[in-house]
């Protein structure tokens, strides 16, 4: 079956060959994928498009991904060869540095946006931790007093000692309790704002889409959103805590060695600080890179996983072939018996002996765990090397101490000896100096996980910021009484409608009943040339179909015309978007009951419809038993209301009447429907269109069905040279 159409002649259904009994068209599937110059110009003629893909195809040849030939290895050579050089550019990027901590400092803004209640959490976390510090103290007194009454044999001074130590030591537990609990609700108060204020950002002019289809340097955006989130606000809390507690400890356990033993007693400690510190810093700097690169594994692996639920039931069929592939080739195989086992050809170790045959997803599975794997290898020996930095100065300080207290008595000889009692107090405030700083140096350890989460909350911030202020991912759009009142405002040589201003992308929102393209040239996000120059009005009443290879442009045409995809030249003029309603290929279907399948993007807040308007609508697409179905579940209780799992049961056919019913309630002007009756039986095709036209309802469909053309006006048609058609087509009775 073929159609050659001359654009010279009105097009009919009847002049196409159908002798092959196929229901679709017969296209030239052969689209060539071609490596695009990014500045490569649009070029509206054929020659130029033609000289443009020789051009492209030319590969530079330092660059490993230039290696000839289309092999698997190549393919993946390619791959890894880029995963390494994002690994290892987003690297360097996250080094503990001025950079990191700028970026901390603008997530700190966001946390401290509405600062009332962070800042009473903490001032009130500086209070607990300053009574703490200061009912430590009596601790040290306490030792010393119990320590005294064993040598003098002066009970009463033990048991008043122990009372008071059962009091303060208890005040001291509780005033603990109390610090993990207000850092506990910090770390919730902040996970709130920022993610409230980082979902706010993602779901801003759809950034949640060009974020994920124009742009590719955040992976992971759901685990940014949910994990790191979590980590990076219960870890931070953390930190700060011991931040505000150790320079209480800090100052005033300064102030009482000081004057217990003498100026050099802090100072000593001080230097034994600031050697632990570096040594710390020396070891963390790398770790901020590792951890980063960790948590990108840890999403990447559970995507894998969360793809293969998604798809399981297309893995598993497809799979079902395989294995019987896999099963002939073995017995039809005299030499199967020789074949090398499994895990002898692959390079990787987790590939099981006694497996014939694993599934891709597996092996995808395995490859990216054992990655994850080696990576978490290098996190566990730097996390040992800081372990072992940050324990040993904890575990040597009370030598140190000892050391400041014995100066005087041993080397100094300005003491000739001390008493038991001095010694104890001594060697507690010593002590709680040192623990003081050693608390700087366990934060150290968080330090290094909070920065890989820095690095990735703030690069989604910034990516979303950058995306959201794109001019090129904005398309101007103008309300045509506006133009109007303007044009009438100014004189005849306004800017508006020049053709300088033309050339631009622009869509203006009309008041009539059509849309109008204007010699529009679009492209991909990566500038990938499509088509070029095509001018077209669709009136009200006078159904389009778009048809060509597959890849030619005809979704991204749809996206350009509802204002998705702000990559073209040239003007729309369209109805504005309340009277457009587009179906995509893959319908989409929310967590929730039928209704608001059929309401949505409207919720049940603002909209609801009657249980026999919706049988009706049902009805009429054959569907009511799906409405039984779920009153049935809905009366067996054994339904979460929310998540509605059953409705991922329905087979494809019923998900896109789903979403044709959802098209009918709402009744646009226009619809845009793409593929979106593919997986329907033909006579039910017929009805969708019959039910539209008779709700008003102008279609521009997007297809391959031959038996779409029944149901159209006209006929805009691409073929694999980038050229278009508009055809009118005829219907014979
Ligand atoms: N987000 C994107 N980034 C880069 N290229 C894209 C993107 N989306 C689509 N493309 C490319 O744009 C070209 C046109 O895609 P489009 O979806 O419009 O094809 P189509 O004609 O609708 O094909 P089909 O009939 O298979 O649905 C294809 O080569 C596709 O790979």
């Amino acid at each position: 079956m073929s159609i050659k159409p001359d654009m010279s002649k009105n097009y009919n259904i009847n002049d196409i060959d159908d002798s092959e009994g196929s229901d679709e068209m017969d296209y030239d599937f052969d689209h060539t994928i071609s490596y695009v110059d990014e500045k490569s110009p649009i070029l509206g003629s054929q020659q130029q498009q033609q000289r443009n893909r020789k051009e492209k195809t030319s590969i530079p040849i330092n660059d490993p991904s230039s290696s000839s030939g289309s092999s698997d290895e190549d393919t993946r050579k390619k791959q890894q060869y880029y995963q390494q050089k994002i690994a290892l550019e987003q690297m360097k990027k996250n080094q503990f540095d001025w950079a990191l901590f700028k970026r901390f400092c603008g997530i700190i803004k966001i946390l401290f946006i509405s600062p009332l209640i962070p800042v009473i959490l903490v001032a009130f976390l500086f209070g607990v931790a300053t009574s703490q510090t200061y009912v430590s103290k009596f601790t040290g007194i306490l030792l010393s007093n119990v320590y005294m009454s064993f040598t003098t044999g002066d009970k009463s001074l033990f048991v008043s000692s122990l009372i008071k130590g059962f009091i303060f030591i208890g005040i001291s537990a509780f005033m603990d309790a109390l610090i993990k609990f207000v850092v506990s609700v910090m770390a919730w108060r902040w996970r709130k704002t920022l993610c409230l204020t980082l979902q706010d950002l993602y779901f801003t002019k759809n950034l949640y889409y060009k974020i994920i289809a124009f742009d590719d340097r955040i992976d992971n955006p759901d685990q940014r959103l949910t994990s790191d989130i979590d980590n990076f606000t219960t870890t931070l809390a953390s930190v700060l805590s011991q931040c505000i507690t150790g320079p209480m400890v800090v100052i005033y356990y300064t102030y009482l060695t000081w004057t217990t033993i003498s100026w050099y007693a802090p100072l000593i400690v001080y230097g034994y600080f600031f050697l632990g510190y570096f040594a710390n810093k020396l070891v963390m700097s790398p770790m901020v890179s590792i951890n980063f690169l960790q948590d990108k594994l840890e999403g990447d692996f559970r995507y894998l996983h969360q793809r293969i639920r998604n798809f399981a039931e297309s893995i598993a069929l497809h799979n079902l072939s395989k294995d019987k592939q896999d099963g002939i080739e073995l017995k039809d195989s005299p030499s199967s018996s020789n074949r090398p086992k499994k895990a002898k050809l692959h390079n990787y170790r987790y590939i099981s002996d006694s497996q014939d045959s694993n599934l891709v997803e597996e092996e995808q599975a395995k490859k990216q765990f054992e990655n994850l794997l080696n990576n978490k290898k290098r996190v566990i020996f730097w996390q040992f090397g800081l372990n072992t930095t940050s324990d040993l100065f904890t575990y040597l300080s009370p030598l140190i101490n000892y050391m400041i207290i014995a100066l005087p008595v041993f080397f100094l000889h300005t003491k000739a000896a001390l008493l038991p009692s001095d010694v104890t107090v001594q060697s507690f405030n010593c002590i709680m100096l040192a623990s003081g700083f050693s608390q700087y140096i366990n934060v150290s350890t968080s330090i290094s996980d909070l920065s890989g989460y820095i690095s990735r909350i703030a690069t989604m911030i910034d990516v979303c910021q950058m995306v959201a202020n794109e001019q090129s991912f904005e398309t101007k759009v103008e309300k045509e009484s506006n133009i109007n009142s303007n044009n009438n405002n100014h004189s005849k040589s306004t800017d508006i409608g020049t053709p300088s201003e033309k050339s631009n992308s622009s869509i203006v929102l009309n008041q009539g009943d059509f849309i109008n393209l204007d010699d529009i040239s679009y492209f991909t996000p990566r500038k990938h040339p499509l088509l070029s120059n095509i001018t077209l009005t669709i009136k009200k009443g006078e159904n389009l179909l778009i048809m060509g290879p597959s890849g030619s442009g005809k979704s991204s045409l749809i996206r350009v015309i509802n204002g998705l995809w702000p990559f073209f030249h040239g003007s729309i003029s369209k109805p504005q978007n309340d009277y457009l309603f587009f179906l995509p290929q893959q319908p989409y279907l929310i967590f929730g009951s039928l209704e608001e399948q059929v309401l949505y993007p409207y919720s049940k807040k603002t909209h609801r419809i009657s249980r026999p308007d919706l049988r009706l609508l049902f009805s009429r697409l054959d569907l009511g038993y799906l409405l039984d179905r779920e009153k049935a579940i809905r009366k067996g209780n054994s339904i979460n209301d929310l998540t509605h799992n059953w409705l991922n049961s329905l087979s494809p056919g019923e998900q896109q009447l789903i979403s044709i019913i959802r098209l009918f309630y709402h009744k646009p002007k226009f619809a845009l429907m793409d593929e979106s009756t593919s997986s329907i039986p033909q006579p039910l095709e017929e009805r969708v269109y019959a039910i539209a036209k008779e709700l008003g309802i102008t279609v521009i469909s997007v297809g391959h069905r031959v038996s779409l053309l029944n149901h159209h006006d006209k006929l805009l048609r691409f073929d694999k040279e980038k050229n278009w058609y508009l055809e009118q087509i005829k219907k014979d009775k």
